[in-house]
């Protein structure tokens, strides 16, 4: 299998989630902490929104980056322009590319956005730069006409394609049959945009790898419009160890940069977040942490360091004898059979009564311990 590689796009369809708005510094600290953990790719924004963004931009171009930068443009010349204003060697031209997106913004003018496309890649290329075509809906798309559209795409010189699930229609299974027929298609590559307004945003961009996609977008957290997109933290731990392929991303900071996008979001995490939420390696239960004191494989599918996280042993609510003498025993406290039963009995209700776990200060006070 050829390598496959991620485009990170938290800094264009990441910041198009509503409310949210980077402000320069924290754009520079995104894209700075994407290139150092080896992401490959990145979409650094909309030059066309203006004079702000084109500045991001721009700045951005001249951290001379390791990553490829690429913008992202309609398919209208002078978006092209700003782009190539901005320092950029890496447009990505996206048309709509179903019924429902032409019908609404181009009165159904199939020819006219094909047209459109034509100039702008034909003009993009004249510059010399490498460009990307997308196709917005391309879920939604007849079949056919999409694959005319790519072809025609490719054979004016695009590079790349990017197959759009702009309304996050798809499951695995149909995307999988839906890539796989471009792929065998086509001389170039096609990349997966997902998103997730089902909840399948990571599950199809893996289906669309697995169909012979060889880019994937993602957004860190899986920032993005209304759902969010496939998040950048869940494609490469699924990747690595669900499709056992290794993009050889530093896995090691990607709690780090969830952190880092969170704040400069506004949003923060709901702590069942997979990979990157704060509860992703905390054992409450007492049957899970009895499993995970004997050996952390039981109930964990990774281990925590793997991208910077530690484990965390919990006392609450459905807590058992075994988490809450180990414990105790750290603190140098050893009850016998009943007095764990009834300290357990105890956390049980002041666990309940405060909807939430305890602290350790808190099950220290029960057990009488003076601090
Ligand atoms: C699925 C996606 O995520 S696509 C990316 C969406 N991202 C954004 O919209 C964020 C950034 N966008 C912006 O800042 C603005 O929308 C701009 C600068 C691009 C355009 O702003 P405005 O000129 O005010 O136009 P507005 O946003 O209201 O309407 C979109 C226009 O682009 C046209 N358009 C939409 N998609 C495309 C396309 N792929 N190629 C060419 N033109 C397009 C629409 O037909 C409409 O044209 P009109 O002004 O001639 O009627
Ligand atoms: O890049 C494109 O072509 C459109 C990307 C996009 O954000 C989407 O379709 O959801």
């Amino acid at each position: 299998m050829n390598q496959v590689v991620i485009n990170d796009t938290t800094l264009r369809d990441g910041e198009q989630a509503a409310g949210v708005a980077f402000n320069l510094e924290e754009k520079i600290a995104i894209a700075k902490f994407l290139d150092a953990i080896g992401v490959p790719e990145i979409e650094i924004g909309i030059a066309a929104m203006g004079a702000a963004e084109q500045q991001a931009i721009a700045t951005i171009v001249d951290l001379n980056l390791q990553a490829h930068l690429l913008g992202w443009n309609r398919a209208v010349i002078s978006d092209i322009q700003a782009s190539i204003a901005c320092g950029l060697k890496r447009v990505h031209i996206s048309i709509p590319v179903s019924a429902i997106q032409i019908g609404a913004k181009f009165q159904g003018n199939w020819q006219l956005v094909l047209q459109k496309l034509q100039d702008s890649l034909n003009f993009a290329l004249d510059q010399g730069l490498f460009v990307s075509v997308g196709g917005e809906d391309s879920s939604r798309a007849d079949e056919q006409f999409l694959l005319d559209t790519v072809l025609a795409a490719q054979e004016w010189g695009a590079s790349r394609f990017r197959f759009c699930d702009t309304v996050g229609i798809l499951d695995p299974f149909t995307t999988h049959d839906k890539v796989k027929k471009l792929v065998t298609s086509l001389s170039i590559p096609v990349e997966m945009h997902t998103h997730n307004d089902f909840g399948l945003a990571t599950a199809n961009a893996l289906a669309g790898i697995k169909a012979g996609a060889l880019s994937v977008n993602t957004t860190v957290n899986g920032l993005g419009e209304r759902a969010g997109n496939a998040a950048l933290e869940e494609v490469v731990m699924a990747l690595k160890h669900l499709s056992k392929i290794d993009l050889g991303i530093d896995t090691r900071r990607l709690l780090e940069i969830s952190q880092l996008v969170a704040t400069a979001s506004g949003y923060n995490l709901p702590p069942w977040k997979a990979i990157v939420g704060e509860n992703t390696f905390a054992h409450e239960s007492g049957i899970h942490a009895h499993g995970v004191m004997q050996n952390p494989h039981t109930y964990e599918p990774f281990a925590p360091e793997e991208i910077g996280q530690e484990r965390r042993l919990v006392v609450g609510k459905h807590s058992g004898r075994h988490l809450l003498s180990n414990v105790l025993q750290q603190h140098g406290i050893i009850l016998n059979s009943e007095e764990t039963q009834s300290v357990l009995n105890a956390v049980r209700q002041e666990s309940t009564q405060k909807k939430r776990s305890l602290t350790t200060q808190e099950l220290l006070s029960l057990v009488g311990v003076k601090q």
